[in-house]
């Protein structure tokens, strides 16, 4: 089967005035398709420069990252935006919603940008807010405005869903809901999640686990059986 992503060599420089920074040393890796992946490491290893790069956030400075047939490298600056907006669905640790829409609202702005968007309402049923549609951000828990942001990335039906820390403001129980969401995502629609996380006790939970440390890959391994999230504890 041909990889989903494939990674090779991704370097990623962020230049300043005299400063430099490598956040990303000549990364390489392959995603099949379909998998649920974790990206591991610790506070300032590179993992969210690495999924801006895989979610056209950000242009990598040398190598080559390759989604879906897309080679990233290639683009400009607006075919990249159509990239992010049409084929990306992001999920971030403070949920990133419009204050003074209301979660339907939220949804639906997303699902406008995409080609084939599932119904907001859909997606927000997928999540469990079906009764919360009419509510602002504001009037939410924060588990509940996570499952808005999620209902907001798979409305747009997108080809891979990218998660950053995702439960990181979350207390266990949420954080935990919050993760099956993904991994009901990955195995109904048989769509690849990457999850970023410094978490190291979800790992099970995935398919494949990239481990990052100083902007390299440290390891790169499968798990045969992943654990369901509701028997996962840490
Ligand atoms: N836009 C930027 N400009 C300059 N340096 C940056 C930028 N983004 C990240 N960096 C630097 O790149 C390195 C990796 O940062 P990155 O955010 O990718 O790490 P991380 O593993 O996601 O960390 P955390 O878990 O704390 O978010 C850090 O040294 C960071 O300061």
């Amino acid at each position: 089967m041909p990889n989903f992503i494939s990674v090779q060599n991704e370097t990623k420089t962020y230049n300043s005035g005299n400063n430099s920074v490598t956040a990303n040393k000549d990364i390489s890796f392959n995603i099949a398709p379909g998998e649920l992946t974790i990206i591991l490491g610790a506070s300032g290893a590179g993992k969210s420069t690495l999924l801006n790069v895989l979610g056209g956030m950000d242009k990598l400075t040398s190598g080559s990252v390759n989604v879906n047939g897309v080679e990233l490298g290639n683009l400009d600056t607006r075919e990249l935006t159509t990239y992010r907006r049409k084929k990306i669905g992001f999920v971030f640790q403070f949920y990133n919603l419009v204050q003074n829409l209301t979660t339907l609202e939220n949804v639906e702005l997303a699902a406008e940008i995409a080609d084939q968007a599932m119904p907001a309402k859909d997606a927000l049923a997928a999540v469990g807010l079906e009764n919360r549609t009419q509510n602002f951000p504001a009037q939410l828990s924060g588990g509940e405005q996570q499952r808005a942001a999620i209902a907001r990335a798979i409305a747009k039906n997108p080809d891979l869903l990218l998660a950053d820390e995702p439960t990181g403001a979350l207390d266990y129980h949420t954080g935990k809901k919050i993760l099956q969401l993904f991994q009901d995502f990955t195995r109904k629609y048989g769509k690849n999640v990457i999850i970023v996380t410094h978490n190291s006790m979800i790992r099970p939970m995935a398919d494949h686990v990239i481990e990052i440390a100083d902007g390299k890959v440290k390891a790169d391994t499968h798990n045969e059986n992943p654990i369901p999230v509701d028997k996962l504890e840490w």
